[in-house]
Order: structure tokens, then sequence, then C-alpha cells
């Protein structure tokens, strides 16, 4: 068999319905040689990755695939390292991965896949480092055969229904672990109590550290002495310190101790608030999306905590210094005092209350005492840089100055710890006011404001990509959930800039820039991923569409992509758009408009979207037109019952129109993609 011929049996047990693996063909020569020249690695199949002219790894994720996985043919390969073939539709039991014992990693997430796994799976699998099942169906007890992965690092069962106890799965790699939202039951191994206690929330029957709540009964001396488990996240230079060092160790003691609590309270709270959501107005589909959407963000919206949360633990030194509170690396770094200078022990003695549990870590909101709300934000993931390196970026980020940019306004640096504080934005995430509880918020959302919104995160995206030039993704994880609104909504955009401080291999669980097409099929990601995500964004907010691309899966949401790129071919576009933008009224030419910037940049080739530039640029452009020209009423139909658009749009022929008074676009030939000829 050759390596050609291996593929495409493989090929031949997926259902393909795009189909995504037209690439994967049999020509005449693979099919009768296996010549170099003939090799899968000769000619960029898609998502198969080769050293060396070997195939040793496949990269299938997100393709829509469906039907089974022929492990036969995949034995073919005895160098593959490495398979991925998450957020597809594949389902049944799982495929008997265990022959293939030179692989380290395994990537399955978000597939259909269910049933127990063998309990001897992984027992000859001596390489294995990283498994990723979350988001099946897998049901029955986590196989004990793990316990004998020492090599594993990063274990993730998420999302099941794993049944049992936990194995005494190797910990001394273990650099991640996530076995929340299963049935798991008993105590938590010690070795294990390491690691973020949502790691292990949703399981009603696990219990121990770092899980708050009742202790198990067998370790309840070990548990109910709380305030010396901080012990193992405390640095060895603060506990061999001196008496204010171990004032800061009891300080950070109970901090970690009550973030724990509160982070469980959020997640249990949170929960139900989803379900009550889900029941509410939106339809199923909608609300089904939206729900795994705050799942993956953590809460929606802010998380009232008894009053007794407060973080009150003493007395307060300032020093003169952007460097607060310090001592034995506790101290907090101010990069930007436009709010003031204040230290880690003002955060404590605040009010604190849950905002969530994002990718990279949990996030809670402090009132100090001087009255500045701060989010305070746990980056568990920005483990890329050492200290001088985080540090740097940060400082970076500090002399960030934008009106539609949040500037963070100080971090925190140890290695098992980092936090990141930025101004509190009380009126939350758009993602929320566009599709979450509908309420004042939402109604306000008319035309006008979305308009400016869309305009501030076109040019704090600009100014961005013009500051972070030198950066592969300058903001990398622009999404509604992480555009902030002020009280007079203006859009301010958050979490930029991460994608040079968390590990590779993570980054595409936590950047949405890794959502995007070049990313998914080619591992590429450049400024203008960014790009894509500015028109995702944009079709989000103009259609009010929750865009199945913030999703794992393909369980929810609506294609804004597929939807809006059908819409501009067929001249449509007026259908999309959200009613409560438009009322009874017709479109307006500079909603259309903007439909059709935004399918520019979400074009499936990079190279034919516009850059972030020329994209602010357009949307400057339309939003001045509207604010000169006012609201332009109806479009005039074309002779075909097109909408006519002044200026810039053509028929659907492709010939462009005469228009009447908005304005231009600017030329086309800044970037390839030939908007006027969409
Ligand atoms: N500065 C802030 N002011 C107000 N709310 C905030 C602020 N920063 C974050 N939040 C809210 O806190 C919650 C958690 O935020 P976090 O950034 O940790 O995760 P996320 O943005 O939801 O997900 P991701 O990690 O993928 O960016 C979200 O609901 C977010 O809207």
């Amino acid at each position: 068999l050759s390596d050609s011929n291996a593929l495409l049996l493989l090929k031949s047990s997926f259902h393909d319905p795009d189909p995504a693996l037209s690439s994967w063909s049999a020509s005449p020569a693979s099919a009768s040689d296996d010549s170099s020249s003939s090799s899968p690695c000769a000619k960029s199949w898609t998502g198969v990755l080769c050293f060396q002219g070997i195939v040793t790894g496949l990269r299938l994720g997100g393709l829509g695939l469906a039907g089974t996985i022929n492990v036969d043919a995949l034995s073919h390969f005895t160098t593959l390292r490495s398979i991925s073939f998450i957020n597809n539709n594949f389902s049944g039991p799982l495929p008997d991965i265990g022959r293939l014992d030179a692989l380290k990693s395994v990537y399955l997430s978000n597939n259909s896949f269910s049933g127990p796994i063998p309990d001897s799976l992984f027992s000859s699998m001596n390489h294995l480092k990283k498994l990723w099942l979350d988001g099946n169906a897998f049901s029955g007890p986590i196989p004990s055969s793990l316990s004998n992965s020492s090599t594993l690092i990063e274990l993730h069962l998420e999302g099941n229904d794993f049944t049992g106890p936990i194995p005494p799965v190797p910990h001394l790699s273990l650099r991640s672990i996530n076995v929340s939202y299963n049935k798991l039951l008993g105590p938590i191994p010690p070795t294990l109590s390491r690691f973020d206690a949502s790691a292990f929330v949703g399981n009603a029957g696990l219990c121990g550290p770092p899980l708050p709540g009742p202790t198990c009964t067998a370790q309840e001396t070990e548990t109910t002495v709380t305030l010396e488990r901080p012990r193992d996240i405390t640095p060895p230079a603060l506990a061999k310190n001196t008496k204010s060092g171990l004032v800061v160790l009891l300080v950070f003691g109970i901090l970690l101790l009550f973030l724990s609590l509160i982070i469980g309270y959020a997640t249990v709270k949170n929960r139900r608030r989803r379900i009550d959501y889900e029941n509410s107005v939106m339809n199923h589909r909608e609300a089904a999306a939206v729900a795994e959407a705050m799942e993956a963000a953590g809460a929606a919206s802010p998380v009232k905590l008894p009053a007794a949360a407060s973080l009150n633990n003493g007395r307060q030194k300032r020093g003169g210094s952007n460097r607060v509170n310090g001592g034995g690396g506790a101290e907090l770094v101010i990069v930007n005092n436009a709010k003031g200078v204040f230290g880690l022990q003002d955060l404590m003695r605040s009010a604190a209350e849950v905002l969530g549990n994002g990718g990279f870590g949990s996030a809670y909101k402090a009132l100090m005492a001087n009255g500045v709300a701060v989010a305070v934000k746990r980056m568990r993931e920005l483990n890329r840089l050492n200290k001088e390196g985080f540090e740097g970026e940060m400082r970076r980020f500090g002399r960030l100055r934008h009106p539609n940019v949040l500037t963070p306004l100080a971090y925190h640096f140890r290695k098992e710890e980092k936090l990141v504080v930025s101004e509190y934005i009380s009126k939350g995430s758009l993602l929320y006011i566009l599709h979450g509880d509908k309420g004042a918020d939402h109604a306000a959302l008319d035309w006008a404001r979305r308009l400016r919104i869309i305009r501030g995160i076109a040019r704090a995206m600009a100014y961005l990509h013009a500051e972070l030039s030198t950066y592969e993704l300058p903001h990398g994880n622009l999404k509604t959930g992480n555009v902030l609104l002020t009280p007079d909504f203006e859009p301010l955009l958050t979490d930029f800039g991460l994608a040079a401080l968390v590990n590779p291999s993570n980054a595409p669980n936590l950047l949405f820039a890794y959502k995007t097409p070049e990313a998914l099929q080619l591992h590429q990601v450049s400024p203008k991923s960014d790009v894509y995500c500015f028109g995702i964004v944009v079709l989000e907010i103009l259609t009010g569409k929750f865009p199945s691309q913030y999703l794992n899966n393909t369980k929810g949401g609506t294609d804004v992509v597929q939807w809006g790129t059908a819409a501009v071919a067929e001249g449509r576009e007026a259908e999309l758009l959200d009613p409560q933008i438009t009322g009874r009224a017709p479109a307006t030419a500079e909603m259309v408009r903007l439909l059709r910037v935004a399918v520019a940049c979400t074009q499936v080739m990079p190279q034919e979207r516009p850059d972030m530039k020329a994209t602010a640029e357009m949307v400057e452009e339309i939003a001045s037109g509207a604010e000169t020209f006012g609201p332009v009423g109806p479009l005039p139909s074309g002779p075909d019952g097109y909408v006519q658009l002044s200026g810039s749009s053509g028929d659907r022929s492709g010939r462009r129109r005469e228009g009447s008074g908005d304005g231009p676009l600017p030329p086309a030939e800044q970037w390839s993609g030939d908007l006027l000829s969409l």
C-alpha cells in the first residue's frame, strides 16, 4: 500500500459532505506507484503534515467530517506522531487508536464519540503526551491504562459522561488536566490538587482540594486546614522570607482560597442562569449556541457575591514606585496610571464579584476603597515568556492609548500566578448585550449605535495593527466577547496581543484567530486573520445572529460567513439585516455596504481580504456618509429588483452603477478581493 492509497482508504471511511478533502485524489501516478513525487507530502493534501517527505501528522479539524476513522489505514503510517480530528461530526466508539503506538498527540475534541473506552486502550501508547477527548459523549470509567502514560502532559476529558473515580494519572509531567462536567466520583487524587478547581467542577460526586465545599471524609484533616494549601503556589523566596513574607503568603492564601470558592459558586450559578436563559425568548437553536458560548466564556453577566466575600486583609503599604506592595515577588506593577496607583492589598480589601471564567482563566471585579472598580484576570495560560518577556509585553500594552482600546492598568507576575488588571467596564461585553438577556441595553442597540460600535472597533483594530505591526496577530482574539461597552455604548477592545504570550500548542484553543480558514486548514495565521475576525463581528452586529464560528462544534449558531457571502452574491443583503436596526424601513445603503465589507473581510483566502487599515478606511467612509447625509431612506430598486447602492456597488453582472451621493469606496486595488464585483 502506498502512502497515498492508505490516505485514500482512510478518506473512504469518512463522510465528507463539503467535500473538504477534494485535494486527496487518486492521480494516475499515485495510484500506480509509490515514488516520492506521488507521496501525499509532495501533493499538498489538505491537513497532511510531513517531515522530510514522511507523513507525521494529520490535522483534519473543523472540516465537517463524519463517519468513522479507519485505524487500519492509519496504522500504515508507523511514524504518525499526531492526529487531530477536532470539531467534526464523528460518532460511535473511540477508534482503536491504541494500536497507533507512535502517537504523541491525539485531538478528538468536540465530536460525537460515545460509549465506554476499553480499559487497556492506552497500555501501548508509550509516547502519548497530549490526549484531548473533551466535548464528546464518552461514558464509563476513565481507562486505568492512562496510569501508565508517564509522558502525559495534557489530559482533557471535560464535557463527557465519564463515571467512577479519577484514576491515579501520572502527574509529574502533567501540565494541564480538565475532567470537568462529567459524572466522576470520589476524592481528587492529592497529586492533582495543584490544578485549578475549574478543572474538576461539574462533577457532583468529586470532593477534596482544589474543589471548595464539603471535604471528603477520608481527607478531612488535610482539607480543613485550608490556609496551608496556598503553600503549593507560593514561591520559595516568599515562604522562607521574613515576617512580611508570611503576611503576604497569608494574604495570597486567602485570596486564592477565596477565588476558588467564588469560581465554584459562580459556575453553579451561571449554569442555572444559562438554563433559564435557554428556556426564554430565544429559539432553541440560537439559545443552545449562546449557552455553549457562555459556557466557553464563563459568566456572561456578573454574579453578585454574598457580602461576606470582602477580601479584607489588613493594612496596605503604598510605595512611590510603580511596583506596589513589593517584596518576595508579590508585587503589582502599574503599567498605566490612568486610574491611579494601587497595590495587591488594595485589591484584597475590595468587595469582589466573579465575572466569569474565560479561556485564559478566571476573572473577577474588585471595587477598591477609592471607588475605582477594576477587572482582575488570572491568566493561567500565559506561560510562554519568562518574567522579563512578560513584563516587556505588559509595558508595551500599557503604553497603548486609543479611545477604543482598553489599556491594562497593572500586572502581577509569578511563575505560578499571573494577574492582569484593567478598568472594570460596567456594561460588560457586546456578546452578552447582543445575545444575552435582551434587556434595555439590547433594545438600545439601534442602527446609529451599532454603526458607532463598528466604527470604534475598526478604528481600534487599525490602531493595534499600526502599533503592534510586528506581531503575527496584533489582536488575535477579536470577538464580541472581547468588546466591552462603556455607558455610552463606545466599544473598548480587550484581550489583545496575547498570541505572543501563550504557548503555541495552546493557542488554537484560546484565540479566535485560530478559527479562521487558514488556521484550520494550513495552521497559519497573520494580521489578515484579525481581519477575518473583524468581518465576523460586523456580520454578527448587522444580522444580530450568533455566529456558529464561535462554537467548537456545528450544533448551533448561524454560519454568518456563508449566509453573508450567499446574500451578497445574490444581491439580497437587505434580507439578512437584524429587523431591530431596519425597523419597518428598507435597509440603508450604509448597512448594505458594511455587509459587503464584512463579506470581503471573511474571504477564505487571506490575500483576498483587505488589510485592517483599508478595512477601517472603508468603514470610516461608510460611517461618515451616514453621519453627513443622515438616513438615506428607502433604497431604489434596480430593474431586476435588487437593491441599488450609491456610488460603490455593481449589479449582479458586476457592472458598476451610478449612485447618488455617499461617495466611492477607497480604491479596490489596495487588496485583491474585488468588493465591487461581489
Ligand atoms: N474589564 C472588564 N470589565 C468588565 N467585564 C469584563 C472585563 N474584562 C472581562 N470582563 C468580563 O468577564 C468575563 C470573563 O472574561 P474573560 O476575558 O476572562 O473571558 P472571555 O473574554 O469571556 O473569554 P476569552 O478568554 O476567550 O477571551 C466576561 O464575561 C467578560 O465580559
